[in-house]
Protein backbone atom coordinates (compact mmCIF):
# COMPACT_ATOMS: atom_id res chain seq x y z
CA UNK A 1 0.00 0.00 0.00
CA UNK A 2 1.00 3.25 -0.93
CA UNK A 3 2.50 5.94 2.34
CA UNK A 4 -1.33 6.64 3.89
CA UNK A 5 -2.55 10.28 3.06
CA UNK A 6 -6.29 10.99 4.32
CA UNK A 7 -8.07 13.30 6.45
CA UNK A 8 -6.73 13.00 9.57
CA UNK A 9 -6.87 16.44 12.30
CA UNK A 10 -5.72 17.41 15.45
CA UNK A 11 -8.25 16.06 18.15
CA UNK A 12 -9.08 17.96 21.67
CA UNK A 13 -10.23 16.87 24.83
CA UNK A 14 -11.58 19.24 27.32
CA UNK A 15 -8.61 21.27 27.60
CA UNK A 16 -5.64 18.97 26.47
CA UNK A 17 -4.41 18.99 22.14
CA UNK A 18 -3.84 15.36 20.54
CA UNK A 19 -1.74 16.66 17.72
CA UNK A 20 -2.45 14.40 14.40
CA UNK A 21 0.79 12.99 14.47
CA UNK A 22 3.57 12.04 16.86
CA UNK A 23 7.28 11.63 16.02
CA UNK A 24 9.25 9.92 18.40
CA UNK A 25 12.62 12.03 19.29
CA UNK A 26 14.62 9.00 20.67
CA UNK A 27 14.02 7.21 17.10
CA UNK A 28 12.41 9.24 14.15
CA UNK A 29 9.61 6.97 14.49
CA UNK A 30 6.03 8.85 13.23
CA UNK A 31 2.92 7.58 14.41
CA UNK A 32 -0.89 8.63 13.15
CA UNK A 33 -3.57 9.81 15.72
CA UNK A 34 -6.70 6.77 15.48
CA UNK A 35 -8.23 8.58 18.03
CA UNK A 36 -8.95 9.69 21.61
CA UNK A 37 -10.96 10.56 24.14
CA UNK A 38 -11.70 11.12 27.81
CA UNK A 39 -12.23 8.72 31.11
CA UNK A 40 -14.05 9.19 33.74
CA UNK A 41 -15.39 7.86 37.11
CA UNK A 42 -19.13 8.38 38.12
CA UNK A 43 -18.54 9.52 41.56
CA UNK A 44 -22.19 10.25 43.92
CA UNK A 45 -23.78 10.17 40.93
CA UNK A 46 -21.52 12.98 38.53
CA UNK A 47 -19.50 11.87 35.95
CA UNK A 48 -16.10 13.37 36.62
CA UNK A 49 -13.34 13.25 33.98
CA UNK A 50 -10.07 12.67 35.17
CA UNK A 51 -7.72 12.03 32.17
CA UNK A 52 -7.77 12.01 28.19
CA UNK A 53 -6.38 9.48 26.32
CA UNK A 54 -4.52 8.80 22.89
CA UNK A 55 -3.90 6.00 20.39
CA UNK A 56 -1.77 6.38 17.75
CA UNK A 57 -0.40 3.66 15.44
CA UNK A 58 2.05 3.34 12.63
CA UNK A 59 0.80 3.89 8.82
CA UNK A 60 1.90 0.04 8.58
CA UNK A 61 -1.15 -0.67 11.15
CA UNK A 62 -3.82 0.31 8.11
CA UNK A 63 -2.48 -2.44 5.83
CA UNK A 64 -2.73 -4.73 8.79
CA UNK A 65 -6.24 -4.13 9.44
CA UNK A 66 -7.59 -3.25 6.19
CA UNK A 67 -7.93 -6.34 5.14
CA UNK A 68 -10.72 -7.52 7.49
CA UNK A 69 -12.13 -4.16 8.39
CA UNK A 70 -11.95 -1.68 5.43
CA UNK A 71 -15.24 -1.05 3.91
CA UNK A 72 -17.11 -1.18 7.34
CA UNK A 73 -18.96 1.31 8.52
CA UNK A 74 -18.44 3.25 11.68
CA UNK A 75 -21.23 1.53 13.55
CA UNK A 76 -19.97 -1.72 12.48
CA UNK A 77 -16.48 -1.16 13.84
CA UNK A 78 -18.01 -0.44 17.01
CA UNK A 79 -20.28 -3.37 17.03
CA UNK A 80 -17.14 -5.24 16.74
CA UNK A 81 -14.83 -6.29 19.83
CA UNK A 82 -12.65 -8.11 17.11
CA UNK A 83 -11.95 -4.94 15.15
CA UNK A 84 -10.49 -3.33 18.53
CA UNK A 85 -8.30 -6.88 19.36
CA UNK A 86 -7.27 -6.44 15.76
CA UNK A 87 -5.17 -2.81 16.65
CA UNK A 88 -4.32 -4.37 20.09
CA UNK A 89 -2.47 -7.50 18.46
CA UNK A 90 -1.55 -5.56 15.53
CA UNK A 91 2.08 -6.63 14.50
CA UNK A 92 2.70 -2.99 14.92
CA UNK A 93 3.87 -0.29 17.53
CA UNK A 94 1.45 1.85 19.12
CA UNK A 95 2.04 4.73 21.45
CA UNK A 96 -0.68 5.65 23.83
CA UNK A 97 -0.40 9.08 25.69
CA UNK A 98 -2.49 9.02 29.12
CA UNK A 99 -2.94 12.78 30.30
CA UNK A 100 -4.03 14.67 33.44
CA UNK A 101 -7.01 17.05 33.35
CA UNK A 102 -7.26 16.47 37.74
CA UNK A 103 -4.13 16.44 39.75
CA UNK A 104 -3.58 12.57 40.47
CA UNK A 105 -0.98 10.84 41.93
CA UNK A 106 1.52 8.03 41.11
CA UNK A 107 -0.01 5.37 43.00
CA UNK A 108 -3.48 6.48 42.99
CA UNK A 109 -3.19 6.03 38.70
CA UNK A 110 -1.71 3.44 38.68
CA UNK A 111 -3.67 1.21 41.18
CA UNK A 112 -6.41 1.45 39.00
CA UNK A 113 -4.86 0.85 35.81
CA UNK A 114 -3.29 -2.20 37.50
CA UNK A 115 -6.83 -3.46 39.02
CA UNK A 116 -8.16 -3.11 35.38
CA UNK A 117 -5.44 -4.93 33.83
CA UNK A 118 -5.08 -7.72 36.22
CA UNK A 119 -8.31 -8.50 35.99
CA UNK A 120 -8.06 -8.55 32.11
CA UNK A 121 -4.91 -10.75 32.36
CA UNK A 122 -6.95 -13.56 34.79
CA UNK A 123 -9.90 -13.49 33.42
CA UNK A 124 -8.25 -14.65 29.88
CA UNK A 125 -5.84 -16.77 32.00
CA UNK A 126 -2.23 -14.87 31.02
CA UNK A 127 -1.29 -13.92 34.82
CA UNK A 128 1.05 -16.00 35.70
CA UNK A 129 4.41 -15.53 38.20
CA UNK A 130 5.46 -13.27 34.81
CA UNK A 131 2.94 -11.56 35.17
CA UNK A 132 2.93 -10.53 38.63
CA UNK A 133 6.73 -9.51 38.72
CA UNK A 134 5.94 -7.11 35.63
CA UNK A 135 2.97 -5.28 37.43
CA UNK A 136 5.42 -5.16 40.50
CA UNK A 137 7.81 -3.12 38.27
CA UNK A 138 5.01 -1.15 36.70
CA UNK A 139 3.95 -0.35 40.17
CA UNK A 140 7.17 0.61 41.00
CA UNK A 141 7.52 3.14 37.64
CA UNK A 142 4.80 5.35 39.34
CA UNK A 143 5.57 5.17 43.08
CA UNK A 144 6.99 8.76 43.84
CA UNK A 145 5.31 10.28 40.79
CA UNK A 146 2.77 12.94 40.96
CA UNK A 147 0.76 14.28 38.27
CA UNK A 148 -0.57 17.42 37.92
CA UNK A 149 -3.73 18.24 35.30
CA UNK A 150 -1.43 18.65 31.80
CA UNK A 151 1.14 15.86 32.70
CA UNK A 152 1.31 12.85 31.00
CA UNK A 153 1.92 9.02 30.67
CA UNK A 154 3.51 7.64 27.65
CA UNK A 155 3.03 3.34 27.08
CA UNK A 156 5.06 2.73 23.87
CA UNK A 157 4.04 -0.76 22.94
CA UNK A 158 5.91 -3.21 20.68
CA UNK A 159 4.25 -5.89 18.69
CA UNK A 160 7.45 -8.09 20.52
CA UNK A 161 5.80 -7.49 24.26
CA UNK A 162 7.47 -3.87 25.13
CA UNK A 163 5.97 -1.61 27.40
CA UNK A 164 8.08 1.48 27.66
CA UNK A 165 6.70 3.83 29.64
CA UNK A 166 8.03 7.88 29.73
CA UNK A 167 6.67 10.73 31.70
CA UNK A 168 6.31 13.95 30.84
CA UNK A 169 5.35 17.40 32.99
CA UNK A 170 2.87 18.38 29.58
CA UNK A 171 2.31 16.99 26.23
CA UNK A 172 5.94 16.21 24.86
CA UNK A 173 7.06 12.71 24.42
CA UNK A 174 10.47 12.40 26.58
CA UNK A 175 13.52 11.73 24.32
CA UNK A 176 14.34 8.70 27.32
CA UNK A 177 11.63 5.99 28.38
CA UNK A 178 11.87 5.85 32.10
CA UNK A 179 11.46 2.27 32.59
CA UNK A 180 10.87 -0.90 29.71
CA UNK A 181 8.74 -3.73 31.30
CA UNK A 182 8.90 -6.98 29.04
CA UNK A 183 5.71 -8.68 29.27
CA UNK A 184 3.74 -8.99 26.13
CA UNK A 185 0.81 -9.92 28.39
CA UNK A 186 0.72 -6.31 30.01
CA UNK A 187 1.55 -4.76 27.56
CA UNK A 188 -1.39 -5.20 25.40
CA UNK A 189 -3.64 -5.21 28.76
CA UNK A 190 -3.13 -1.73 28.88
CA UNK A 191 -4.91 -1.26 25.67
CA UNK A 192 -7.04 -4.06 25.70
CA UNK A 193 -8.59 -2.02 29.18
CA UNK A 194 -9.09 1.17 27.52
CA UNK A 195 -10.90 0.09 23.74
CA UNK A 196 -11.38 -3.76 24.45
CA UNK A 197 -14.25 -5.28 25.74
CA UNK A 198 -14.56 -3.47 29.54
CA UNK A 199 -12.98 -0.68 28.03
CA UNK A 200 -12.38 2.67 30.79
CA UNK A 201 -13.05 4.85 28.04
CA UNK A 202 -16.17 3.99 25.88
CA UNK A 203 -15.31 7.50 23.86
CA UNK A 204 -11.91 6.78 22.85
CA UNK A 205 -13.85 3.42 21.27
CA UNK A 206 -16.17 5.55 19.75
CA UNK A 207 -13.58 8.17 18.13
CA UNK A 208 -11.41 5.48 16.60
CA UNK A 209 -14.79 3.79 15.06
CA UNK A 210 -15.51 7.13 14.27
CA UNK A 211 -11.96 8.13 12.46
CA UNK A 212 -10.18 4.39 10.93
CA UNK A 213 -13.04 4.01 8.59
CA UNK A 214 -11.60 6.83 6.47
CA UNK A 215 -8.23 5.97 6.90
CA UNK A 216 -8.57 2.41 5.78
CA UNK A 217 -11.04 3.29 2.83
CA UNK A 218 -8.84 6.62 1.29
CA UNK A 219 -5.80 6.18 3.34
CA UNK A 220 -4.09 9.36 5.20
CA UNK A 221 -3.00 13.18 4.86
CA UNK A 222 -2.14 14.34 8.22
CA UNK A 223 -3.24 18.00 8.31
CA UNK A 224 -3.84 20.69 10.97
CA UNK A 225 -1.02 19.92 13.80
O1 LIG B 1 -7.16 7.00 33.17
C1 LIG B 1 -7.22 6.10 33.96
C2 LIG B 1 -7.38 6.28 35.39
C3 LIG B 1 -7.85 7.42 35.92
C4 LIG B 1 -8.03 7.57 37.34
C5 LIG B 1 -9.10 8.30 37.79
C6 LIG B 1 -9.33 8.47 39.16
C7 LIG B 1 -8.47 7.90 40.08
O2 LIG B 1 -8.71 8.07 41.42
C8 LIG B 1 -7.40 7.18 39.63
C9 LIG B 1 -7.16 7.01 38.26
C10 LIG B 1 -7.08 4.70 33.49
C11 LIG B 1 -6.32 4.46 32.36
O3 LIG B 1 -5.73 5.49 31.73
C12 LIG B 1 -6.16 3.17 31.89
C13 LIG B 1 -6.76 2.12 32.57
O4 LIG B 1 -6.62 0.88 32.16
C14 LIG B 1 -7.52 2.36 33.69
C15 LIG B 1 -7.69 3.64 34.15
O5 LIG B 1 -8.48 3.86 35.21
Amino acid sequence: MAPVKGPLTPIQVENLQFPASITSPATAKSYFLGGAGERGLTIEGKFIKFTGLGVYLEDKTVDSLATKWKGKSSQELLDSLDFYRDIISSPSEKLIRGSKLRPLSGVEYSRKVMENCVAHMKSTGTYGEAEAAAIGKFAEAFRNLDFPPGSSVFYRQSPDGELGLSFSPDDTLPEKEAVVIENKALSEAVLETMIGEHAVSPDLKRCLAERLPAVLNQGLLLSGN
